[in-house]
């Protein structure tokens, strides 16, 4: 946890509230279904939570926006953002059932208002949204499609509605991959976070 205040010093006391209920939950859930890798639960805030809200880093969202968690799993980056953006519009979607649970029910204890879970695979969703966010879910290749026809053409950010999505290592072929008509912007976390763990970590725009 001190490392999201160190990282996020401006929380409301709700929000603080929040992030402390969060390892109490997921340790209670990851226990019946697996979400988090089990040995690395005892680094949920630096590894889970924190790299969650790396996103933040990059944009600001604005009172309002509607955002999509495709591949949400157990709720990550979802649930960490919708507690810093209360004002925001998150739906997180995954396509394993188990894993929408753990999601409801973390929601359910929360009280969280802004956050709609579906269980559901996102070639299968319908709607628009300002940005499409995820971690650890599919190569740039599968992501782009996926989520380039369910972003909004309203833009109302400082960066253009897009997918922003959390990725490790050497992206260079899969950034290579998506072809010259893509604009991709890589944003290293260690310029927001300089601890090793984040060392070649990175939010990947890619833009509508
Ligand atoms: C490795 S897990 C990551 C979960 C979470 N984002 C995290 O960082 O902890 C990948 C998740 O993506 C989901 N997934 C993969 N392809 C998907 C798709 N096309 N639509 C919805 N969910 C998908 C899987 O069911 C799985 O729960």
């Amino acid at each position: 946890m001190e490392k999201i205040l160190e990282y996020f010093p401006k929380l409301t006391d709700d929000q603080r509230a929040k992030f402390e209920q969060l390892g109490p939950l997921y340790e209670e859930w990851n226990d019946k279904i697996n979400v988090i890798s089990r040995k690395d639960i005892e680094n949920l805030y630096p590894h889970h939570i924190l790299h969650s809200l790396g996103i933040a880093k990059v944009v600001k969202f604005r009172s309002g926006a509607n955002i999509l968690d495709l591949g949400t799993g157990g709720g990550l980056p979802g649930i960490p953002l919708a507690i810093l953006y209360p004002e925001v519009n998150f739906t997180l979607i995954d396509g394993t059932r188990k894993k929408i649970l753990v999601v409801e029910e973390i929601v359910a204890a929360l009280g969280l208002k802004n956050v709609k879970p579906m269980h559901l695979r996102a070639e299968e969703l319908k709607g628009r949204f300002d940005f499409v966010v995820c971690r650890a879910v599919a190569s740039l290749d599968k992501l782009v499609p996926w989520s380039a026809r369910l972003l909004s053409h309203e833009e109302r950010h400082a960066l253009p509605n897009g997918l922003l999505t959390l990725k490790g290592g050497n992206l260079r072929g899969e950034i290579k991959a998506l072809g010259k008509g893509a604009y991709v912007e890589q944003f290293p976390l260690t310029d927001y976070f300089p601890l090793e763990y984040y060392m070649e970590k990175y939010v990947i725009y890619v833009q509508r």
